[in-house]
């Protein structure tokens, strides 16, 4: 469906070890012109150095990363991206509207300022030094920085990360006008919904591999449970035998059914129970398979502690 030329960035079979630990154990990882892909996976599961791969960072020690076709090293592939990483050393003194013309002028054809500031949400603080910010709002300069350069390419690693809702939403929406724009975003996140409402496709990671990829609903599609509350008195253990149910526990007054076959549970919970009320029906979440890929993972890590 994508031709070649439309990969922006690439990592073919990239292993990276420090010392005895393997952060990367071999990934395979492509993003084209103008997606938005969401990297996932527990703490230590390598997506940060995956990002660090592909900035230049650091260096494979195996396989290969490229930034638009070239070695991520060279300048010509890095004036074509934005970066926002986990931690910023900025110059705390220097206000925001300096930071934001310092930055773009290292770019070939920058955004006009006030553009990049409106984009981020960030037009008020312009005249305020970067040091004076809450981190919510020192969070969302960063993300002005890495989009003021118009780049081709912005890496976000995890950029809500202390942001009041108002201000994720806003971010949310920049990052839509940016894919709009035909610019491509690699996004990190432990906010599943993040990924939800942003992404095109998604990869999961786990201890260094890539465990799974692919649209938000193909990946839905592995884990076809349907989550059903309701208040009833029946009992959990009994609900849990019946065939169709592949769970049911007590939350207090409700029961916590997870079914790949809602329809028939249902019938049998109204059959079964007829002052059963308050019933909600969910089908699984990007939680719900996150929770099921990464299980085998954090089941080796628990062991291995
Ligand atoms: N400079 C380093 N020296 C030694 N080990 C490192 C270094 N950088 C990363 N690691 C290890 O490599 C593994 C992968 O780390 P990485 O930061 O890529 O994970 P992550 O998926 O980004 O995690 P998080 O969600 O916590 O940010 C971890 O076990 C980490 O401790």
């Amino acid at each position: 469906m994508n031709p070649t030329s439309d990969v922006v960035a690439r990592l073919s079979g990239a292993v990276k070890r420090y010392g005895q630990l393997t952060a990367l154990g071999g990934v395979d990882l492509v993003l084209h012109r103008g997606e938005l892909l969401a990297v996932l996976g527990p703490n230590g599961a390598g997506k940060s150095t995956s990002i660090s791969l592909l900035l230049g960072l650091i260096r494979p020690d195996g396989g290969r990363a490229e930034l638009f076709g070239r070695d991520p090293q060279e300048i010509e592939a890095r004036r074509r991206i934005g970066v926002m990483l986990q931690s910023a050393m900025l110059p705390m003194t220097l206000r925001v509207g300096e930071l934001l013309r310092l930055t773009a002028s290292y770019y070939p054809n920058p955004r006009p300022l006030e553009e990049s500031a409106a984009l981020a949400g960030v037009s008020d603080l312009l005249r305020r030094p970067y040091g004076k910010l809450s981190g919510g709002q020192q969070r969302s300069v960063q993300f002005a920085l890495a989009l003021c350069g118009r780049p081709e390419l912005v890496f976000l690693d995890e950029p809500t990360v202390g942001m009041d809702i108002d201000a994720r939403r806003k971010l949310w929406d920049a990052m839509r006008a940016l894919v709009t724009e035909g610019c491509s975003v690699v996004l990190t996140t432990h906010y599943l919904e993040e990924a939800e409402a942003l992404a095109q496709r998604v990869v999961v990671m786990g201890r260094g591999r890539v465990l799974s990829e692919g649209t938000v609903d193909a990946l839905r599609a592995q884990v076809p449970l349907t989550r059903i509350r309701c208040v009833s008195d029946l009992d959990a253990a009994t609900v849990a035998s019946w065939p169709q149910v592949a769970s049911a526990e007590r939350d207090g007054a409700r029961l916590r059914i997870g079914t790949n076959d809602a329809e028939n549970v249902l019938r049998c919970l109204l059959y079964a129970d007829a002052s059963l009320r308050e019933l909600e029906v969910q089908r699984a979440g990007l939680a719900d398979v996150f929770t099921e890929l990464t299980r085998d993972e954090r089941t080796l890590e628990q062991e291995a502690a």
